[in-house]
């Protein structure tokens, strides 16, 4: 399967099959520096496999930390001056393997390096369906995530299936996360098939028919950031579960997809809070959906919720001073409000009350 952006400019393909990789020789630039950054998890995992389609002698590996970790500004720091020690010039070319965080951090390496060169972006988790397209690139900093960055276009993205053969379950649900969110930004009808296709974790860790949701992901998406590629409107409701998820992972480190799924979670009960889209029923038939699949919702029992609403202070769509969160209206229908610390203390209580009934 291929899409392809439809900006005026500047396009680019997301290519989506089982061994895509094969096609990434059509966007390796010629009597140029073609530099592949890849997580180190992935590179043992796959040496083989990327050795037989990376074959070219010009190409070079280097490998970096695995996960969010590498999204630090002390290692962007370090990997700057080592490509920059490779004497890149403004037509080499970086190639991002990995999950999110290698994308987010390869992808703004390439925005800022010698004010911007060409990256390709090769996601091999479930989850960078999301964060590869759209071109949000960043590093995370000490008060939280993904808050030094900038918008750069990769000039191609080639999400070979192949990868999430390894995936570990944690990454299924993290990646789980962000389909599920893109369903509901989609119709209920989506976010409904979701659930019946995979009401268990056996049926999830399976991810048979997950190409058809990840094409749902991908279009879904898609849509929304060519409509607002700089986030000045609706791009924002991607940004559903985020607000509360972005607290919670950043204080727990626990995977971005889980904690955004909380976030989705936290989200209905202020919507009920205020008479919205979610009721009691909806919201208990989610806990009790996350908890089939095993998400970590026990780690609220311990987690300091005012160190959460500091984090949720620095989100980045916050305006002045107040809190704003994306909240759901209606079917595929969402809103972007103020909430008050109030009203996030009151939620958390209650849904720390509901997930332990
Ligand atoms: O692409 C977007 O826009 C999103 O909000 C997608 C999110 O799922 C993704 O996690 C993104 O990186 C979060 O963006 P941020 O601006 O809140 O850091």
């Amino acid at each position: 399967m291929i899409f392809k952006t439809t900006y005026n400019d500047n396009n680019y393909p997301i290519i989506l099959k089982q061994n895509a990789l094969t096609d990434i020789k059509h966007y390796l630039k010629e009597n140029e520096q073609n530099i592949v950054l890849i997580d180190q998890d992935v590179y043992r995992f796959h040496k083989e496999y990327l050795k037989e389609q990376l074959e070219d002698d010009d190409i070079k590996f280097l490998t970096i930390m695995s996960g969010e970790v590498c999204k630090q500004m002390s290692y962007f720091e370090s990997i700057s001056e080592k490509l920059l020690s490779m004497n890149i010039t403004r037509q080499s070319q970086l190639i991002a393997i990995g999950g999110g965080a290698t994308g987010d951090f390869v992808g703004f390496l390439a925005a800022t390096l010698l004010r911007g060169i060409d990256f390709i972006q090769v996601p091999t988790t479930l989850l960078a369906h999301d964060s590869a397209i759209g071109g949000k690139v960043g590093i995370n900093a000490s008060v939280g995530k993904n808050l030094i960055g900038a918008f750069h276009r990769p000039r191609a993205v080639i999400y070979d299936t192949k990868f999430l053969e390894t995936l570990p379950h944690t990454e299924i649900r993290s990646g789980y996360g962000e389909i599920y969110k893109h369903a509901i930004l989609n119709s209920e009808a989506d976010t409904t098939r979701l659930m019946e296709v995979y009401p268990s974790i056996k049926e999830l860790s399976q991810l048979e028919n997950i190409e058809t949701f990840l094409k749902m992901g991908i279009e879904t998406k898609l849509k929304i950031v060519i409509e607002d590629e700089f986030e000045g409107g609706v791009r924002k409701h991607l940004n559903l579960g985020h607000t509360f998820g972005h607290g919670i992972e950043y204080l727990t480190k626990i995977a971005h997809g889980e904690a955004v799924m909380i976030g989705i979670l936290f989200q209905k009960v202020i919507n009920k809070n205020r008479n919205l889209y979610d009721t009691l029923d909806t919201i208990d038939a989610l806990i009790n959906y996350l908890k089939e699949l095993g998400y970590p919702l026990n780690i609220l029992n311990d987690a300091d919720i005012e160190l959460i609403f500091e984090y949720m202070k620095k989100d980045k769509k916050n305006i002045g001073q107040s809190i704003q969160m994306v909240l759901q209206k209606g079917e595929a229908s969402f809103t972007i409000e103020s909430v008050s610390k109030d009203e996030v203390l009151d939620a958390f209580n209650e849904l720390k009350a509901l997930i332990n009934e």
